[in-house]
C-alpha cells in the first residue's frame, strides 16, 4: 500500500538493533529496513522509542546490540551529515546567526561555495512560507518559525535520508501542514526517504507507510498482516 515510487536501494537497515539507557530499553531487537522514496511515520506512545530509534537510523545513536547498516546510501552518515539529516523535537539554531546564515551554515561546512549555500537556503526558506524573515535573528522568532527554519536547514541539505522528530508538535494545525508538505515535497523530487516520529494522526495518515512502536518495540506491518516475521 505504499502510494509513493519507492527505489530498490536499501538507505537504512537494522537487524536486531537494541538501545538501553541503564535500565530502559528504549528500543528492542528492532529489524527494519528503510529504501530510497519510502515515507514512513512512525507512531507510539510518548516514551516508546521513536526518538532513539531516528537516533539510530542517523547514526547520532550506536546500538547496544545488533546492527545497523546503511548499505546504499553512499557513505556513512556518522562522517558525513549531509547524507541523512534530522529535524529534532526542540529547534537548536545558533543565536548568533541569522535565520539564512543559520540555513547554508551545514552546507557551507559541507563544502558548498558560498553563492550556492545561500540559493540554496533561501530556496528551502521559501518552500516553508519563511522567505520574508531570512534577515530575522533567531530570538526574533516565535517557537513554531524556529522550528520551520529548522526543517528548512535539514532540506538545503538534499539529504537522501530525510528524519523529523515530532515536527510539528509546536505549530498549528495550517503551519504543521504546510511542513509536512515541504518535507514529503522535499523526499519526492529528490527520492529521499522520510522517517517522521509523530503523535499527529493526520500526519501520520499523510505518509504511505507506518510503524509503530511500543514499549521499544518497532512493528512494521499492518497489524492484521503481522506473520511474527519482520519486514
Ligand atoms: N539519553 C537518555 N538517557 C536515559 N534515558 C533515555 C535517554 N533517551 C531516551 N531515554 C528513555 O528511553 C525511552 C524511549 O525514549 P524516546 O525519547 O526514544 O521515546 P519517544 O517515543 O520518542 O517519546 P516522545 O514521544 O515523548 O518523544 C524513554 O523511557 C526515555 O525516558
Amino acid at each position: 500500500m505504499t502510494a509513493n515510487p519507492v527505489g530498490t536501494a536499501t538507505l537504512f537497515a537494522a537487524a536486531r538493533a537494541s538501545c538501553w539507557f541503564g535500565p530502559v530499553r528504549a528500543v528492542h531487537e528492532a529489524t527494519c529496513a528503510i529504501r530510497a522514496g519510502q515515507h514512513i511515520a512512525v507512531t507510539g506512545p510518548s516514551g516508546s522509542g521513536k526518538s532513539t530509534l531516528l537516533h539510530l537510523v542517523a547514526g547520532l545513536q550506536a546500538p547496544n546490540s545488533g546492527s545497523v547498516t546503511w548499505p546504499d546510501l553512499g557513505g556513512d552518515p556518522r562522517r558525513d551529515r549531509t547524507l541523512a539529516a534530522i529535524v529534532f523535537q526542540a529547534p537548536s539554531l545558533l543565536d548568533s546567526l541569522d535565520v539564512v546564515q543559520n540555513v547554508q551554515l551545514p552546507l557551507l561546512l559541507a563544502g558548498t561555495a558560498p553563492d550556492d549555500a545561500r540559493a540554496s537556503a533561501l530556496g528551502a526558506l521559501d518552500k516553508l512560507g519563511l522567505a520574508g524573515l531570512a534577515a530575522r535573528m533567531p530570538a526574533e522568532l516565535s517557537g513554531g518559525q524556529a522550528q520551520r527554519v529548522a526543517t528548512a536547514r535539514a532540506l538545503a541539505m538534499r539529504p537522501r535520508l530525510i528524519l523529523a522528530d515530532e515536527p510539528t508538535g509546536q505549530l498549528d494545525h495550517d503551519t504543521a501542514e504546510q511542513v509536512v508538505t515541504a518535507l514529503i515535497g522535499a523526499a519526492t523530487s529528490t527520492g529521499a526517504a522520510l522517517l517522521v516520529a509523530t503523535h499527529d494522526k493526520e500526519i501520520a495518515a499523510r505518509l504511505a507507510i507506518r510503524w509503530r512502536m511500543r514499549d521499544g518495540v518497532l512493528r512494521t506491518r499492518p497489524r492484521h498482516l503481522d506473520t511474527g516475521e519482520d519486514e
